[in-house]
């Protein structure tokens, strides 16, 4: 199977000002490295800071106009220039937000996935929309309500509805589970799985890591701006990852005992 989304070397800086106009620069994101291919599920995890957000938004041009972006990108074998990317996000490249606030809270479900389908190019009529809704196991009566009207779960779902309205080849789902109770979390885990078995290739950043195992293809472990890893979930149930930042991260979910790893600095 072929590479969709590769990406090499990739950093992220900002320039600053401080007081005195004098100018500095961050770079957060350092080196990363990450390849999709259709039909994959990657995971994408590490600590809060370690620059995944940062990540999805320069892949899909997101990023304020005081960033600098270094490094190799490419989509389908070529190079995604900001052309290129112009004419796919929305599309075929999308993020599904991490917070549920993307909603509109004053239009009802219906109104806002019509909206997510013609800005998607497609046709948007009522049975366009109930089959939007269908396709990620949510009733046709859900299209009447507004966003406060619904579940944590459901507004998960409408999202993803919206996210996948133009059918996408590459998804960044940036924490699509915060908030949610277990059972939740692993049907919106089942549903990007789903997406992925449907031909996608889907990124997914999680804090999640006990559920992400059972349902990714690769795992991607950053730190610090960095990827230190790439592994095959079974090898982190068997203490089979290399870097000790990846076993600290296996190590200190509530399961295995809360373990912190001294070393890892
Ligand atoms: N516009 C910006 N200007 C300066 N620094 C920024 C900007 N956006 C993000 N950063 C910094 O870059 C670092 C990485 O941020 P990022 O949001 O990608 O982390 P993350 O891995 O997604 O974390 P989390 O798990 O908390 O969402 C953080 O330290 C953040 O403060
Ligand atoms: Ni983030």
């Amino acid at each position: 199977m072929s590479v969709l989304l590769e990406i090499r070397d990739l950093s992220v800086s900002f320039r600053q000002y401080d007081r005195g106009l004098r100018r500095r620069t961050i770079t957060p994101v350092e080196a990363m490295d990450l390849a999709a291919a259709p039909g994959e599920l990657v995971a994408l995890v590490g600590e809060s800071g370690a620059g995944k957000t940062l990540l999805g938004e320069a892949v899909l041009g997101m990023l304020p106009g005081n960033a600098r972006v270094a490094g190799t990108v490419r989509y389908r074998g070529e190079e995604l220039t900001e052309q290129r990317r112009r004419a796919l996000v929305g599309r075929e490249l999308v993020m599904l937000p991490q917070s549920v606030t993307y909603l509109d809270p004053t239009a009802r479900v219906g109104a806002q996935i019509g909206r997510a389908l013609r800005l998607a190019g497609r046709a948007q009529g009522r049975d366009e929309v109930v089959a939007a809704l269908a396709a990620r196991n949510l009733d046709a009566e859900v299209a009447r309500r507004y966003p406060h009207e619904l579940s944590g779960g459901m507004a998960r779902r409408v999202l993803l509805a919206m996210a996948l309205a133009g059918s996408p080849d590459l998804v960044f789902a940036d924490e699509p589970t915060p908030g949610l109770d277990e059972d939740s979390v692993r049907a919106i885990f089942a549903e990007l799985r789903a997406i992925a078995d449907a031909g996608a290739a889907v990124i997914a950043v999680s804090h999640d890591l006990t559920q992400v195992v059972e349902v990714a293809d690769r795992m991607v472990i950053c730190q610090g701006g960095r990827t230190v890893e790439t592994a095959a979930p079974s090898a982190f149930g068997q203490g089979a990852v290399r870097h000790p930042y990846s076993r600290a991260l296996w190590a200190a979910l509530p399961a295995n005992g809360f373990a912190v790893a001294e070393e890892v600095s």
